[in-house]
């Protein structure tokens, strides 16, 4: 069985990263939340000069069984489709990765199609035609998530092995929003009514109908209730190597990334098995998808961004990146009150 050993950062550098951050020629604290930023990354780093290397966005991609339940507006070969406007950098995410200079690592974690090789998806595969309907069965075996776990996470070692310190999470699977839901509902006892939502843009009666199926799967489920039954029984490949991924670069010391409402979920699970990953992340936006407030404001989280988003692909963590190096920026290259011999009045 995987396991991570990650440390909280060592908050003895506070005093002077704060120290460091307020002798900035600018009135105290007046670069609000970019202040935050640097002192979380300058704590991430353990050092007063952050750095971010290469940027890269993983994307896993997998099929749901749930989708067979029509809880979703898209059908299933959406997912095989989207994949491969990854691979030929059409997706929404691709022209954000380009504009930011984010690499993009495409993972089959399940896709319910044979893909002829290609250098440019990744193949992990725990399932040929992804995990099973939650409404009838759990969707993985234990042996499965555990595969998928180990999996995400060695996709974010090769990324830091190519020196990416700065990564994003990314997803794609038809159904994913539905099994975030019951993620969400069964790991904060927030109501499933308030964690379902439009998902690919279901209407209002769609959205009653997906919120039926999830609840009779809620009802019939007779799990012990656990962090890890509930990603099992309810999970998707692609979100279990997202937690992975996840617990990994928190073990790396890497910044972290966080998109929207699935990934948003993600992380929660993640932190349920290890909370020490929360001060490693950044919480790129807060979307559209109903629940996704929610969940951020379950978490303390307090994200970057407020722009309506609500595709995932991890298009609201690239989204927000060049805020996280504007914060980089402000702790490396502003000058002092001391260097440019203006009076501190504080
Ligand atoms: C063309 C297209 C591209 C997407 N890219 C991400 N998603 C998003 O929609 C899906 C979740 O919504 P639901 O739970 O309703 O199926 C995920 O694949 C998510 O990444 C897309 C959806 C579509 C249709
Ligand atoms: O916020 C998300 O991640 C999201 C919302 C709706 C559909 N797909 C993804």
């Amino acid at each position: 069985m995987i396991t991570f050993h990650i440390e909280k950062p060592d908050e003895k550098l506070v005093p002077e990263l704060e120290d460091k951050i307020n002798n900035l020629a600018k009135p105290k604290g007046s670069l609000g939340r970019l202040e935050e930023i640097a002192l979380q990354i300058g704590l991430i780093q353990q050092t007063l000069s952050p750095v971010l290397s290469n940027p890269v966005n993983v994307i896993y991609a997998a099929d749901h069984g749930i989708a067979d339940e029509g809880v979703s507006q898209s059908p299933k070969e959406i997912t095989h489709q989207v994949v491969y406007n990854f691979l030929n950098d059409g997706a929404g995410v691709c022209f954000l990765a380009r504009q930011h200079g984010f690499n993009i690592k495409i993972i089959d974690a399940g896709v319910d199609h044979e893909f002829s090789p290609n250098p440019k998806l990744t193949n992990k595969k725990i399932r040929a035609n992804g995990t099973r309907n939650f409404l009838h069965e759990a969707a993985m075996t234990t042996e499965e998530m555990e595969l998928a776990l180990q999996y995400g996470a060695d996709v974010v070692t090769d990324c830091y092995k190519e020196g990416c310190n700065v990564i994003s999470f990314g997803e794609m699977g038809i159904g994913n929003t539905s099994a975030s839901s019951m993620w969400m509902t069964c790991l904060t006892r927030i109501p499933l009514i308030d964690c379902v939502g439009a998902g690919s843009g279901l209407n209002t009666e769609g959205i009653k109908h997906k919120y039926n199926v999830l609840k009779e799967a809620l009802d019939n489920y007779k799990g012990d209730g656990s962090t890890s039954d509930i990603m099992r029984h309810f999970g998707g490949y692609e979100m279990v190597m997202a937690v992975g991924g996840m617990l990994r670069a928190a073990e790396l010391k890497m910044v972290i990334l966080i998109d929207g409402f699935i990934m948003t979920n993600c992380v929660l699970a993640a932190s349920r098995l290890h909370p020490e990953v929360l001060p490693y992340c950044i919480f790129g936006h807060c979307g559209d998808e109903t629940g996704h407030k929610r969940v951020l404001n379950f978490l303390k989280a307090k994200p970057l961004l407020d722009l309506g988003l609500r595709l995932g692909e991890g298009s609201g963590a690239v989204c927000a990146y060049p805020i996280v190096q504007s914060a980089v920026r402000m702790i490396n290259e502003m000058h002092s009150f001391q260097q440019e011999s203006i009076t501190k009045y504080f």
